[in-house]
């Protein structure tokens, strides 16, 4: 595409080049022919993004490409125009004009690479260069153009005369279009002055084109320093902002040198401070990959990591915060609270004493310290503090993890917690600083503490089994009541009945008969219920035992509960055989009566024939009674069975 844009021009424009190397031409001419033809070619069958689905299907792949703008413009720059040059003769290349609809490939050709390379900043301002050149190299051959249409060396305006030697030679030539052509476009101006209208009208319409050149190569390279400092910005704390503070506060001159410092190491170094604010813009997947990546050799050399499982390390490997501490800088001091413990990436430490000069340990890339103070060893002295003064020898690189991070990671992974412990309590033990009985009595004190938790639990147990039983109670109790009240009832009833003054007669008898029967339906359906709300205690029972399969013992108190329950339901079926036998104490009363009449003293012959129709009505009634209670007995019988 660069040598069509470049070439074409060239060739035309200056015919003495174009004709001197033609075979060359023509040969880059149907290479290049070649080139598109495979382009379009891969163009076809190459794959697309839909919905993030890469299409590869070849019949979809080929309808997206034929009917794009695209295939419009390839088709038409491949044209064999060529044909042509059997008509107009060789030394035209205007014929091979359409080639030039190839162009916006470059630029689609140059974006992608843009967001390919590692070089962002290089690559656009390699980009604009390009651009300015192919648009002053095509400058240059409408100049040569357009001095050979008004005649080389008519003004001084105009390409000088080519017959002078000095002027002939086709480098001359371009070179000289090329200087005129890139003074115009960098608004130098040091060029003669026109004095025809053509020259007056290409000057013009170079001077605007070259402001617009002018503009965007500015505002491109503006565009790249910025964001060279703005990626500086991201990458590294504002050195110029903490410069200002430190100086409106008058920080002493030695405080100042050690920030210096610690800033150029940062940059010489490029020790990337802002890495977890800078990635926090990627998904977490994503995220964890490449801090994995970078930061897991640093890991997997830290002794209590090495074994440790992958995921822990990917856990921690998020949480780490990059800290550059510079030479004889304290990392921690003894007393201090502890907040985080540390993992050396570079660098080496010192385990100092109050003096700050008797070391006595040096910690180096892959050890780790201040653990001791967050991780509460029992029988720690000292507590949450420092047990010692860590100091940096040179730099060192440090990675910090939180209490709060540790912890959770830890919780996780208990292999991991002792692992820490055992090194910390070694240490404390080293130092005269672990109170073994306090650490056994922590441990006494946490096991009783465990003991009263779970009888704790067992007792809340309790008390709910408890309120469920007394529940079941207090309703067995109501339901009982509420039966003996009825049964009252209907014993009252009976008694109202029952023949106080010799009037057994029609009326009262089928009063009774009514009564006695309503009684005995009302009996079996309460029965029916009894039985009923027994079966349901005993599926609630039941879904209560399922309720509490985790809790021990409650086997044993499901079945108290049945037990008591199948009591209270015995009682209450012992209660309801007590109307049977006051109806059975009523009929003996009815027979009583019956007999009666039959005493003597009673009535007349006269009264016999009625009474005979009593007595035999009364029969009636007793002998349906009866039916309606074996009836009931054989029912209950069944249900029982
Ligand atoms: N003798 C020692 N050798 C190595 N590390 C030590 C020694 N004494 C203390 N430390 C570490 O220094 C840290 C200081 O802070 P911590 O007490 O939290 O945890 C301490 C240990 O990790």
């Amino acid at each position: 595409m660069l040598r069509t844009a470049g070439c074409y021009f060239i060739r035309t424009c200056f015919t003495s080049i174009g004709l001197n190397y033609l075979p060359v031409w023509l040969t880059l001419d149907y290479l290049s022919d070649l080139m598109y033809a495979a382009d379009m070619a891969i163009t076809l069958h190459t794959g697309f993004l839909d919905q993030g689905i890469l299409i590869k299907d070849l019949t979809r792949l080929r309808k997206r490409y034929l009917h794009s703008k695209r295939f419009l413009f390839d088709l038409v720059s491949l044209l064999p125009t060529d044909f042509l040059y059997f008509a107009v003769g060789i030394e035209t290349p205007l014929v091979r004009v359409n080639r030039l609809l190839h162009i916006p490939r470059l630029s689609e050709a140059l974006d992608r690479m843009e967001t390919r390379t590692s070089y962002p900043n290089t690559f656009r301002i390699t980009k604009l260069m390009i651009y300015i050149f192919v648009l002053i190299h095509w400058n240059a051959c409408l100049y040569f153009a357009l001095s050979s249409y008004i005649g080389f060396g008519s003004d001084h305006w105009v390409y000088p005369n080519i017959t002078e030697p000095r002027f002939a030679s086709m480098r001359r030539q371009y070179l000289y279009c090329f200087w005129f052509s890139a003074q115009i476009f960098t608004t130098v101006g040091d060029t003669p002055l026109p004095s025809r209208e053509e020259e007056y009208l290409f000057m013009i319409a170079d001077l605007l084109i070259a402001v617009l050149v002018f503009a965007s190569i500015v505002g491109n390279v503006g565009n790249v320093i910025t964001s060279l400092r703005d990626r500086d910005n991201v990458f590294f704390p504002n050195h110029e902002l903490v410069k200002a503070y430190l100086r409106s506060h008058h920080i002493s001159k030695e405080l100042r040198q050690r920030i210096d410092n610690w800033y150029q190491h940062l940059h010489i170094n490029k020790k990337i401070m802002r890495e977890n604010e800078i990635l926090q813009q990627l998904p977490l997947h994503m995220r964890t990959d490449i801090a994995v990546s970078v930061h897991l050799p640093t890991l997997s050399k830290v002794t209590i990591f090495q074994n440790c499982e992958k995921s822990l390390l990917e856990e921690l490997v998020l949480k780490l915060t990059p800290q550059v501490f510079s030479p004889g800088e304290y990392v921690c001091r003894k007393g201090d609270v502890g907040h985080e413990m540390y993992i050396i990436k570079e660098g080496k430490l010192a385990v100092v004493a109050d003096d700050g000069v008797t070391e006595y340990a040096v910690l180096g890339a892959g050890n780790f310290f201040g653990e001791i103070s967050i991780l509460n060893i029992k029988g720690n002295k000292s507590g949450n503090r420092r047990t010692a003064n860590i100091k940096s020898i040179g730099h060192s690189d440090l990675f910090s993890l939180s209490k709060e991070d540790l912890t959770d990671v830890l919780s996780e992974f208990p292999a991991a917690k002792r692992h820490l412990e055992e090194k910390g309590r070694q240490i404390l033990v080293k130092m005269g600083m672990l109170e073994e009985r306090a650490e056994v009595e922590e441990v006494e004190a946490e096991k009783i503490e465990a003991k009263i938790k779970r009888l704790e639990r067992t007792l809340e147990d309790l008390q709910t089994k408890l309120a469920r039983l007394m529940m079941e109670l207090e309703s067995s109790n109501k339901k009982m009541q509420a039966r003996v009240e009825q049964l009252e009832l209907q014993v009252a009833l009976l008694e109202t009945h029952l023949p106080h003054d010799g009037q057994g007669g029609e009326e009262a008898m089928g009063r009774e008969e009514g009564v006695g029967g309503e009684a005995d339906w009302e009996r079996e359906e309460a029965e029916g219920e009894e039985e009923g709300d027994a079966e349901e205690n005993g599926e609630k029972e039941g879904a209560g035992d399922d309720g509490d399969v985790t809790k021990e013992g409650d086997g044993e108190s499901t079945k108290s509960t049945k037990d008591e329950t199948e009591r209270v339901v015995e009682g209450n079926k012992f209660d309801l055989k007590e109307p049977d036998n006051l109806i059975d104490n009523i009929h003996d009363k009815e027979k009583i009566l019956g007999k009666g009449d039959e005493r003597p003293g009673k009535g007349d012959g006269a009264e016999t024939e009625p009474r005979d129709d009593n007595q035999s009505r009364d029969g009636e009634l007793l002998g349906r009674r009866r039916k309606t209670k074996e009836d009931s007995d054989g029912k209950d019988k069944k249900d029982s069975d």
